[in-house]
């Protein structure tokens, strides 16, 4: 059986989700949607122009990708709410990605504005995807509403600082009935690759990837890592032992 990702409906091989912020030039983005092999690209409706396509970030977005518009920029439920009716109006689908961040510091998401958007637009019939701080509570509420995943950061956005909330994390990965995916702070394939081990259904990547030295290559990386924690999941990991098991029997050797 193919192992797929199933959210709204869509089933999906590749477990990689790409932001497409911070790239040096729009011109770009295609060969690395191609090296990650993304199928979900998200884009910020700012960067959204209708008039001049060449500024157009999702016309850089090959043909078959799944655009996801985010509500970057939002600071309450109202703003997103506003921001993710634009996009559709815009025609880009009923896909969204809930950003609302009132904090300039760490950009972190304000879960409980967060839940208001995910009611009020899952009720639309958005596929709401909200990215969210790992708070099981606030998650839980989130899915009640009507999210068809939560996107819990691994770290702050950009930071590149990787799963710092890992066992809040796994506590979702664990509890909750619909796909966690990883977003923000992953800054090396490994950390994306510990992600999917853990469970994480996906990752989505930015930073990393756009402001790397070789960003096709990188994107490159990361799709190995995901597949490859991704397959280390299944695999079912052996146990972690604090004491030595020897790898072949030494009895006959060792005097009890
Ligand atoms: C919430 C948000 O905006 C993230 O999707 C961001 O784009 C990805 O975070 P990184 O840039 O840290 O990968």
């Amino acid at each position: 059986m193919k192992d797929v990702l199933e959210i709204g409906g869509q089933l999906l091989q590749s477990r990689l989700f790409l932001g497409t912020g911070k790239f040096s030039a729009n011109a770009v983005i295609p060969e690395v949607v191609a090296a990650c092999g993304a199928q979900v690209v998200t884009v910020a409706l700012r960067r959204i122009d209708l008039q001049y396509p060449e500024e157009n970030v999702a016309s850089y977005i090959p043909q078959g990708c799944i655009i996801m518009p985010n509500t970057s920029g939002a600071r309450n439920a109202a703003e997103a709410v506003r921001i993710a009716r634009l996009a559709q109006a815009a025609g880009y689908g009923n896909w969204i990605k809930v950003e609302v961040i009132a904090d300039n510091r760490y950009l972190l998401p304000d879960n409980y504005e967060t839940i208001k958007t995910t009611e009020t637009l899952a009720a639309e019939g958005f596929i709401v995807l909200p990215y969210m701080s790992p708070d099981l509570a606030a998650a839980k509420r989130m899915v009640e509403a009507g999210a068809a995943a939560v996107m819990p950061l691994g770290a702050p956005i950009g930071s590149n600082r990787g799963l710092k909330t890992k066992e809040l994390i796994r506590i979702l990965i664990e509890e909750l009935p619909v796909p966690v995916i990883v977003d923000a702070g992953l800054g090396r394939p490994s950390e994306a690759a510990e992600a999917m081990e853990l469970g994480a259904a996906a990752v989505l990547v930015n930073t990393a990837i756009a402001t790397a030295g070789e960003p096709v290559l990188m994107g490159s990386a990361f799709r190995q890592a995901v597949e490859a924690g991704r397959k280390g999941y299944l695999a079912r990991p052996g146990a972690i032992r604090r004491e030595g098991t020897a790898s072949s029997p030494l009895t006959g050797f060792l005097q009890e």
